[in-house]
């Protein structure tokens, strides 16, 4: 099959929390494992975002109300209008990730499942085949690309509405564009929201390896995608998209880490 025509930038994501026991930020792919000949690397600086006090909700007609792990919400105005386009069959996920089952995603086997860093630390993700990298004489044998993280993107500001009229709601979001290069302004860099709308986003689930004991060495990492993901996962809805990469072999039935802050 023929590459799309992707410039990988490897960095990005930062996730921003809203809840003070959760929030934390999801850094990129700090690993620097991976390497893509194809492809230009760029480092970015992952940032981190608070929500500061509880805020009237903007004004605006729309409703909707989600069910999310941590109960319902209701979203008003341009929020609500965000939250229901989300639609994960868009980017070749599940409509909803049953946990303790395995699912295919872009073609691999996977389950979400306690995580082996303990229950108090939720799910993660694991490998239910393996995924081969580079064999004995350091070739590399198989697609870097497992899936990507799928979430409605919008812009910071819109998200942060979103924290004001949910304050309670323990959720994060993957920053997209904080790459070296990227000239959004602050308030139009745009996120990947993990949740509410959390349907099918494998990615989210992933664990970090920052503060592991012992330490845990990344396996994947995150990275911004300029251009649309593979046809047959649905190329004309985003004109970019954040991947997840594999940039170690895995073997059947490892977890997934990545660096990311988190606190
Ligand atoms: C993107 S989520 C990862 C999936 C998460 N375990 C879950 O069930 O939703 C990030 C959250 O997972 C937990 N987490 C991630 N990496 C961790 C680590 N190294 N040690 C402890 N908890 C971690 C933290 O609660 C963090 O806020």
């Amino acid at each position: 099959m023929t590459p799309p025509p992707y410039v990988l930038s490897q960095g990005v994501l930062a996730a921003i929390g809203n809840a003070p026991s959760h929030a934390f930020i999801v850094g990129i792919g700090a690993s620097h494992e991976a390497s893509n000949p194809h492809h230009e690397a760029r480092p970015c600086l992952p940032s981190v975002r608070q929500r500061s006090k509880a805020q009237r909700p903007s004004e605006g007609h729309a409703r909707t109300i989600v069910e999310g792990r941590w109960g319902m919400c209701e979203f008003i105005g341009k929020c609500a209008n965000i939250i229901q386009s989300w639609n994960p069959t868009v980017l070749g996920l599940l409509d909803s990730l049953p946990y303790d089952e395995e699912v295919v995603v872009w073609g691999r086997r996977w389950i979400v499942k306690t995580s082996t860093l303990g229950e108090r630390h939720g799910y993660g993700v694991y490998a239910c085949e393996d995924i081969i990298v580079e064999d004995s004489t350091s070739c590399r044998r198989e697609g870097l690309t497992l899936f990507p993280y799928g979430g409605p993107i919008y812009k910071r500001r819109h998200w942060n509405m979103i924290l004001r009229q949910h304050p309670e709601w323990k959720t994060f979001a993957l920053e997209m564009d904080t790459f070296a290069g990227s000239t959004r302004r602050h308030s139009d860099v745009r996120v990947i929201d993990g949740d509410p709308i959390r349907s099918g986003n494998i990615a989210s689930f992933i664990n970090s390896t920052v503060g592991t004991r012992p330490k845990h060495r990344a396996n994947c990492e995150w990275v911004f995608v300029e251009g649309p993901p593979p046809a047959s996962y649905g190329e004309t809805y985003h004109e970019d998209h954040c991947l997840v990469l594999v940039t170690r072999t895995i073997r059947s039935g490892d977890e997934l880490f990545t660096h990311y802050e988190w606190n």
